[in-house]
This record gives C-alpha cells, sequence and structure tokens, in this order.
C-alpha cells in the first residue's frame, strides 16, 4: 500500500522513485533462517528512506536491532484525531518523542538460577539529544512538553533522564514544560488528552503509551511513526502483525499511508525537494478527505476491506492533486 501510494505521488509530482523490496520478520526466519539477513540491512543502508510492515514476533531481531545498528534515536509517534474516526475525545493532537536506542530494549538480558535480570541504559549524550529533538518539535507545535519518567523509582536511570531533558528545557524558554511519572501519565493521556503537546519519554514507556495514545484517537489503525536518525530513517505503522485480524482483509492501511507521508516529508528536508513535501501533504490531505467520506476499513465503522481502501485513497490522491 505504501508503495502504490508513493508511486502515486511521484506520477502527480514528476519525481521518479526506485523501490526495492527485502525480506525480514518471522517468514525470513522460516525460510531463509534469518529474521533480518544481511541483505536486508544492507538495503535499508543503501536507501535514501526505508518503510517498515508488521513482522510478526521476530519484531525485536528486526525493528529493535536496526533502530540500535543504524543510531535511529527518535522515535516519533504522533496521535492525532482524523475526520471520520470514533476518538476517545476530539481535538486531539499530540507528538510522542521516543528515546529508541536505550532503556530495557538494550537487550541486556541474563538468566542466573532461579532468576532473571535485565540492565536498564541509560546515557547523558542519548538522553540530551532526544530532548533537544522534542524542544525543537515543540517549538514548531504548541510549545509545551510533557517529561515523562518514573525517577521516584529509579533515581538513577530515570532521574539521569529527567534531570538531562530539564536541562535541556532552559535552554528553550519559548517552550513550556511539565514533568509527569509514567502511570500518572497514562491516566492523565485518558483523562485530559488535550493538555498533552509534545510527550517526551523513554524507550519501553513510548512503546506502551504510544499504543495508549493511538486508542484516545481512533485506534492502532490510526497511529503512523518515523524511526529518525541523524542520516537515516526508517518509517513503519505502530502497530504490529495483528494476527487476530490477518489475512482477512480487515487491517486498517492508513497507519501505514500516513507512515508514508511522514517518509516524503522526511525525504523533502533530506532532498531539499519541494515536490516531496507536496506530495507527502496530498497523501496526508487524501488521507483526511477519504475519511470524511467513510472509505475506512471496519475498526473505524466503515465498510471497505483493506484493498478498497487503498484503491479509494489513490483515487483521491489524483482528484485533488490534479
Ligand atoms: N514495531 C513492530 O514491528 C511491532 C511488532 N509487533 C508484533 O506483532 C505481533 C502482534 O502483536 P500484538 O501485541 O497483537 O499487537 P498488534 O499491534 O498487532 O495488535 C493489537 C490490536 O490492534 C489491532 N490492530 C493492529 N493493527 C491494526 C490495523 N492496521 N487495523 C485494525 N486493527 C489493528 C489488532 O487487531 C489487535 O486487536 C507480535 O508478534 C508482536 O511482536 C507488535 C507491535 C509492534
Ligand atoms: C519489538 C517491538 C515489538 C517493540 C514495539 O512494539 C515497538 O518498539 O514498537
Amino acid at each position: 500500500m505504501a508503495i502504490s501510494v508513493v508511486q502515486r505521488a511521484a506520477d502527480i509530482f514528476g519525481f521518479s522513485v526506485e523501490f526495492r523490496g527485502y525480506r525480514a520478520g518471522d517468514s525470513a526466519l522460516a525460510e531463509l533462517g534469518e529474521a533480518l539477513p544481511e541483505e536486508t540491512i544492507q538495503g535499508v543502508r543503501s536507501s535514501d528512506a526505508a518503510i517498515k510492515g508488521p513482522v510478526g514476533e521476530t519484531a525485536k531481531d528486526v525493528i529493535v536491532r536496526l533502530r540500535q545498528m543504524f543510531d535511529l534515536y527518535a522515535n516519533l509517534r504522533p496521535a492525532k484525531v482524523y475526520p471520520g474516526v470514533r476518538p476517545l475525545m476530539d481535538g486531539v493532537d499530540i507528538l510522542i518523542v521516543r528515546e529508541n536506542t536505550e532503556d530495557l530494549y538494550k537487550g541486556y538480558e541474563f538468566e542466573l538460577p532461579g532468576s532473571a535480570v535485565a540492565l536498564k541504559v541509560v546515557t547523558e549524550r542519548a538522553s540530551r539529544r532526544i530532548a533537544e529533538y522534542a524542544f525543537r518539535e515543540a517549538e514548531r507545535r504548541r510549545k509545551h512538553v510533557t517529561i515523562v519518567h518514573k525517577s521516584n523509582v529509579m533515581p538513577k536511570t530515570d532521574g539521569l533522564f529527567g534531570r538531562v531533558a530539564k536541562e535541556v528545557a532552559s535552554s528553550h524558554p519559548g517552550v513550556s514544560y511539565r514533568e509527569m511519572y509514567v502511570d500518572a501519565a497514562s491516566m492523565a493521556l485518558i483523562r485530559d488528552p488535550r493538555s498533552f503537546d509534545v510527550l517526551l519519554t523513554m524507550n519501553v514507556y513510548g512503546d506502551i503509551l504510544s499504543d495508549e495514545a493511538a486508542q484516545v484517537v481512533g485506534g492502532l489503525g490510526m497511529a503512523p511513526s518515523a524511526n529518525i536518525g541523524e542520516k537515516m530513517a526508517l518509517f513503519e505503522p505502530v502497530h504490529g502483525s495483528a494476527p487476530d485480524i490477518a489475512g482477512k482483509g480487515l487491517a486498517n492501511p492508513y497507519a501505514t499511508v500516513l507512515s508514508a507521508a511522514m517518509m516524503l516529508d522526511w525525504l523533502s528536508q533530506a532532498k531539499g525537494d519541494p515536490r516531496l513535501e507536496k506530495a507527502s501533504k496530498l497523501v496526508e490531505s487524501a488521507a483526511v478527505t477519504a475519511l470524511r467520506r467513510g472509505i475506512a476499513t471496519p475498526d473505524l465503522g466503515g465498510k471497505y476491506k483493506t484493498s478498497e481502501v487503498g484503491k479509494g485513497l489513490e483515487a483521491v490522491m489524483v482528484e485533488l492533486g490534479g
């Protein structure tokens, strides 16, 4: 779906795109013996940008590895109410900025006799660069950051993250901020989601809170994401392989389509090509128009299959793109 939408945008705005497909995930493990084959790693490395679909139970060996391998340190997870969806509350527009390379997802787990241990890794460098990213994003939005951690229980690790985030806050006087413990933040996301603009948090909390925020704005089928590094970026829907609905044509494709829009926007800045920015805007506005017209899967109350939503969306792109 992402490919056809990007190709359609390319046709409309007159730029060329070369798509290369690479295997990863459960099927790659079963058929090739590796969830993340070397060819896929090289493919990601040599591309201008990458987009990943759901890969299943081996997600840790694919996406967590790619994030760390290519230092894709900023995980951007917007949670925004689109027309035609059924949100818990209207008017919500949150950007979760999640540190993407450290914390318990670093993968240092050990078994001992009768117990198991995981190391939570937090560095000043990674905390500072993600906080800088979040405050810069807030400057372009509603100028408010909520810093989320649990330093009352983990004063060394989460304490470091919170301290560095507040130091960064002091160099962005135009952006206001508040601090919340993650348990209180998860409650506030339900009770008062409109009070959030940018939510800056650590890796594990960001993973969990972004599923919650997605549900607040209409469900995981509406949640795109970006994994951004200094020079590379990889885009993916927040959701997984949805085994309960897989193969039935029920999966909502908007999360993937909106991830493709994020990719075009990132590429427009990376390449300095305004046609790519126009393409990104067209994909998003076509999604808005299609959703207004009820072109949606059953999770949104629609009656269309995944592929029908894709065709409908492309038709709207052509209509809006001229
Ligand atoms: N970043 C990644 O690659 C991720 C991978 N996963 C993997 O995906 C597999 C399934 O994980 P789950 O915990 O079940 O999470 P999931 O995100 O696949 O599904 C959770 C719920 O959301 C629904 N859902 C997800 N995507 C949807 C869509 N596009 N349209 C409509 N409904 C949708 C599902 O039907 C399910 O009820 C696991 O193997 C997990 O490891 C899960 C989350 C993220
Ligand atoms: C490895 C993934 C399943 C973890 C996750 O849900 C994510 O980081 O998006």
